[in-house]
């Protein structure tokens, strides 16, 4: 053979051998299966014995995570102490989380709270997918969280404004300051307590305990959620949390007794939620019996879910439109040309109100106060090519999917205009983000399926409302006339660090 022959030959069996070494890496990649033939976990950073990751987990723990997406991948699996779960954080991810195996992915983790929780097995949001919830979805659609329910109750949402913005007036013929943080969290609060069982702070000392009760409820959880790390040693409830946990929940479960049996003797009309449900808890014609723990979990429940989210999300709005003066003049210059400047803008204003509409979108973007959407796999299954067990717990981080720069254009910038027509700040268009159901996997702040929020209706109403509400009648100042701190508390609802404390100074009294 001649030299350029056998420069030729070289040349070919390298190419070949390459070709071949590359299609098997390939093929191996691709399927990501051990020698075992099982398909492969999905990635995972270094670990440290027994603390597992827990070191890489800092105050705000979503944004913790999204650093190591960042550098580990969509899906990773990550151990912290004893307790393993898996964090999804970018839209194509989720969505076969949360679509095409929604089913699989319907059920909720259950943390060591439940083990000896007095409404075990009645709680609608951690309660395994099943009649049970299926039977609690169809009447928070139909009946608890409908439309016409939400209407029937305009008035508690018109009546809880005026009393805020009474107040507020006041601070500012005084000159004082108010902590908006507080009394946003108190109108939330009243809202829903008297929606659900026609019960206020103002009226009644109930609200005020309730919330303080909660509270605690949420303290308490999150602490004993946190002995999942050590494992079975959790079980032991070794700081005491666990029976401290059991003392609020009979504190509220007492509360709640009597303002049933209340209820019961006047057999009100009112048709609050707890008339609602009481009708069904005595209907023997019924699909399901509901139990009367069923019902006081239900409230448990809701105002877990319902009050520091919609409060936290009123907040952070304030914060950042009071930072944004350019913000602040459209949705005031809106709130004008909607409104006029002879009366208060209603609930019936907000569909016209577009740009407040974007803001509050690119709040609840930038801000969303359920941070992750809790999942558990039923079975074992493949997700993003890799295999996750049966009884997984599964974390969609939704706060880095809605700031995944490969979906959105400056995704730490606060910048409403995205969400208007045409806009070009969210990559491949922001038209999927009409109804904020859950459809366009990039945005979730309400996450999304069967398992997806039934109080965002609700939530977005009272957030709307009340921002304009807040815009329309005062200027906001802030001491010394510094910008609002925007930085992320640790708390569950990843709200304000400090609380929003500023000056309302009145632009227009509508009373
Ligand atoms: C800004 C306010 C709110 C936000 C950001 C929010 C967000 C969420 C998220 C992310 C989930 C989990 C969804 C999933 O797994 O896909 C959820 C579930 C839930 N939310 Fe909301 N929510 C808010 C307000 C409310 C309100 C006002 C209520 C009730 C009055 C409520 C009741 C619930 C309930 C009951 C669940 C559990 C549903 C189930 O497990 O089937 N939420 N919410």
């Amino acid at each position: 053979m001649d030299e350029a022959g056998a420069t030729f030959l070289s040349y070919f069996i390298s190419f070949s051998l390459a070709f071949l070494v590359l299609t098997l890496l390939f093929k191996s990649l691709g399927t990501l299966r051990t020698k075992n033939g099982s398909v492969r976990p999905p990635p995972t950073p270094p670990s440290l014995p027994i603390i597992g990751h827990l070191h890489l987990v800092g105050s705000v723990v979503p944004k913790s995570f999204q650093v190591l997406a960042r550098q580990y991948g969509p899906l990773i699996q990550l151990h912290l102490g004893a307790s393993t779960c898996v964090v999804v954080s970018n839209a194509q991810v989720a969505k076969e989380v949360m679509k095409t195996h929604d089913l699989n992915f319907c059920n909720r983790p259950q943390f060591g709270s439940a083990n000896n929780f007095l409404y075990k097995g009645s709680s609608f949001v951690t309660v395994p997918y099943g009649p049970y919830w299926r039977f609690i979805k169809k009447l928070c659609v139909t009946q608890l969280l409908s439309t016409t329910q939400l209407g029937r109750f305009r008035h508690i949402r018109e009546q809880e404004i005026h009393k805020l913005l009474k107040s507020l007036a006041e601070c500012s013929s005084e000159g004082r300051d108010t902590d908006l943080s507080r009394e946003l969290t108190g109108l939330t609060n009243n809202i829903l307590c008297r929606m659900a069982m026609s019960t206020t702070c103002l009226d009644n000392v109930d609200a005020e305990d309730i919330l303080g009760l909660v509270r605690e409820f949420m303290h308490l959880g999150a602490k004993l959620s946190m002995g999942e790390v050590l494992g079975p040693l959790g079980k032991f409830d070794l700081f005491g949390y666990g029976k401290k946990l059991a003392r609020v929940v009979g504190k509220f479960d007492r509360v709640l007794e009597r303002i049933l049996e209340e209820h019961e003797v006047e057999n009100s009309e009112r048709g609050d939620m707890m008339d609602i449900l009481l009708r069904v808890h005595k209907d023997p014609n019924a699909e399901m019996r509901l139990k009367r723990n069923d019902i006081k979990a239900f409230f448990l429940d809701i105002f877990l879910a319902g009050t520091d989210t919609s409060s936290t999300a009123s907040q952070w709005a304030m914060a950042e439109i009071m930072n944004n003066p350019g913000v602040l003049r459209k949705v005031r210059a809106e709130i004008d040309a909607v409104v006029g400047s002879s009366r208060l803008v209603t609930e019936s204003d907000l569909p016209d109100l577009r740009y407040l509409q974007a803001v509050v979108k690119e709040v609840l973007r930038l801000h969303p106060t359920a941070p992750f959407a809790l999942r558990q796999s039923a079975e074992d299954c493949t997700i993003n090519g890799y295999g996750i067990k049966g009884q997984t717990r599964t974390l969609i981080n939704v706060y880095a999917i809605m700031r995944d720069p490969e979906a959105w254009v400056n995704p730490e910038e606060f910048i409403p205009e995205r969400f208007l027509e045409d806009s070009d700040g969210m990559k491949g268009g922001a038209e999927g983000i009409t109804t904020m159901n859950g459809g366009d996997f990039r945005y979730l702040p309400f996450g999304s399926g069967r398992r997806g929020c039934p109080g965002s209706s609700l939530a977005l109403t009272v957030i709307q409302v009340t921002v304009a509400s807040l815009i329309q009648c005062f200027e906001w100042k802030t001491k010394g006339g510094e910008r609002v701190c925007l930085e992320e508390g640790s708390s569950f609802s990843t709200g304000l660090a400090k609380p929003l404390v500023c000056y309302p100074v009145t632009r227009f009294t509508p009373f």
